[in-house]
């Protein structure tokens, strides 16, 4: 791990020496929108319209938040429009690299760059920051358009619809207020809590962490055994950012970020909607339990010193579901 500073690449791990032993996530900096016409969208600037070819993304196979733009890309039908290069599992103190000796690692495949960090260089030669996937690159104007996942995935729900024809919504009008709260403590508590768990450098910040995040997805098991998705009959986008976090629990969280008072198949609800989501048209191309497994017990060296990669269990992701 490290991050760039004035453009300079510095090794080093999480310091959570000035936050009680908590992890704290930085914002995203690159915050710009594709949109259908190239008019700025909720922020940043313009001049990144929708156009077929145009825009590549960078992604980890292993990254939860990388995943949420790879499963919009498959189901808004954008394959043949955004290209994809997948960076090496292993972050080790180069950060994430184009190494391809991996099976389903590609390189950079726009520019043949060893390193992700280069990416950011080539954006900003004075960028200061964390160098982390997704990045939605655009080739025309060689600069970087948002590395925020949350934000690419709504550039992706509507702004290539002119293009694909794929009208499929996942963040509808008059489901967005009601997202927002349900998006918002799925974030902190589950997407960004188990982080927060196996990050935590003291017991208390673990604490914090870890009850509510088990504390949420026994709300969710409810809630779950109430409607078929968090919105009721319709699958939305907090599904999808769900979704990502569920199908790493069993075989990464739960051990190595210490996620240990259940697992994913105890909660019969939420294992059911988790096989249900892996099994949509398109998604179960998109998780890489291989990438997975190995990127985080193998690259989180001050939570696994000596590196192993367990063997894990591997449930039937395609057993029935029964939510019909
Ligand atoms: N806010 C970002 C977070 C992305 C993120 O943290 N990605 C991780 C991989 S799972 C990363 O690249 N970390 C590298 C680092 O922090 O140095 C998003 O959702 O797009």
């Amino acid at each position: 791990m490290g991050m760039l500073i004035d453009g300079a690449w510095q090794s080093g791990w999480i310091d959570t020496s000035k936050t009680g032993g908590r992890f704290e996530r930085a914002a995203a900096q690159f915050r710009n929108w594709v949109t259908p016409d190239g008019s700025p969208g909720p922020g940043g600037v313009g001049g990144f319209a929708a156009q077929s070819g145009r825009y590549h993304l960078y992604v980890s196979l292993a990254c939860p938040w990388a995943h949420r733009t790879l499963i919009f890309r498959a189901l808004k039908g954008l394959e043949d429009h955004i290209g994809v290069s997948v960076v090496h599992p292993d972050m080790l103190a180069d950060g994430w690299t184009f190494s391809t000796d991996f099976e389903g690692a590609t390189g950079d495949l726009l520019y043949g760059h060893t390193l992700a960090h280069q990416i950011y260089t080539r954006a900003d030669p004075a960028f200061s920051g964390r160098v982390t996937v997704p990045i939605l690159w655009d080739r025309e104007r060689e600069t970087i358009v948002s590395n925020e996942s949350a934000e690419i995935i709504r550039m992706f729900n509507s702004a290539f619809d002119g293009i694909t024809g794929n009208t499929s919504d996942f963040w509808p009008e008059d489901l967005r207020a009601a997202i927002e709260p349900i998006n918002a403590r799925i974030y902190d508590t589950v997407n960004n809590g188990v982080y927060k768990s196996g990050f935590a450098t003291t017991q208390s910040a673990y604490e914090e962490a870890v009850h509510p995040l088990f504390d949420t997805l026994d709300w969710l098991e409810a809630r779950l055994g109430e409607a078929r998705y968090l919105m009721g009959a319709r699958i939305t986008e907090a599904d999808w950012r769900l979704f990502t976090t569920l199908i790493r629990f069993d075989p990464v969280y739960h051990l190595h970020f210490k996620c240990a008072k259940r697992r994913i198949v105890d909660y019969p609800n939420l294992w059911a909607y988790t096989r249900e989501l892996y099994q949509w048209p398109g998604v179960a191309g998109t998780v890489n339990t291989d990438h997975i497994v190995r990127h985080y017990y193998f690259s989180h060296e001050t939570i696994n010193p000596h590196r192993i990669v367990p063997a894990v269990a591997k449930p039937d992701l395609w057993a029935p579901h029964g939510r019909g």
